[in-house]
């Protein structure tokens, strides 16, 4: 195994493409986007026979792990339009960029393992809320793997994009407890392909 990059420091650059900042929403806007994803029907994220601890719930497009299939859902409600578009900004990207929003909540002892996300999907916006997570990226180099790390802090954001979102596999360690998530994500642009052709 070898550590690449501990970060210590938020802010901190520490794989190509990974952008991160604290304090992104306060506090009293941090409580009142629980609230709401609390009046969310959020299930256990399933695959294959396998259900996980976290739960989750997808607004604007939808991938499901059991059957393989990507299809729009429900539109991402009114009240994640503010967010989307502050989190659209941070990233650098037009708020209708932004086409999916995945709400999750981990339970202690949830997580998230090895994966990089589905390829129909390009940029990748983070905001965390309850609880500081540990985001852990791993690239296979040789027999080993390299490895960095980031601590998630709640009211934080971040952006996946380039080399560490299509290069780097990222999870996050299983939490002691409550944390919540809303992802923003932007489609692949085109390249000539269906979108069928990009859902394996
Ligand atoms: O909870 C998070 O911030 C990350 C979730 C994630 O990596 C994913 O849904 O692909
Ligand atoms: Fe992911």
């Amino acid at each position: 195994m070898v550590n690449l990059a501990v970060a210590d420091l938020f802010d901190t650059p520490i794989l190509p493409g990974l952008a991160t900042s604290e304090n992104f929403i306060s506090a009293a806007e941090e409580r009142a986007l629980i609230a709401l994803i609390g009046d969310c029907e959020l299930t256990p994220f399933q695959f294959q026979q396998w259900t996980g601890k976290r739960l989750t719930c997808s607004f604007g497009w939808k991938y499901d792990f059991g059957t393989g299939c990507f299809a729009p859902a429900e539109p991402i409600p009114d009240w994640l339009l503010p967010l989307k578009a502050k989190a659209a900004g941070f990233a650098g990207l037009d708020p209708t960029d932004l086409v999916q929003a995945l709400l999750i909540r981990y339970d202690p002892g949830a997580g998230i393992g090895w994966h990089r996300d589905r390829p129909v999907f390009e940029h990748v916006v983070g905001v965390s809320l309850g609880q500081t997570a540990r985001m852990r990226f791993r690239r296979r180099s040789g027999t080993k793997f390299e490895r960095a790390y980031v601590p998630l802090q709640p009211r934080s954001i971040y952006h996946l994009s380039g080399e560490s979102r299509n290069e780097w596999e990222h999870s996050i360690a299983c939490v002691d407890a409550v944390r919540w998530s809303i992802t923003f994500r932007s489609l692949t642009r085109a390249k000539g392909l269906p979108l069928s052709d990009l859902t394996s």
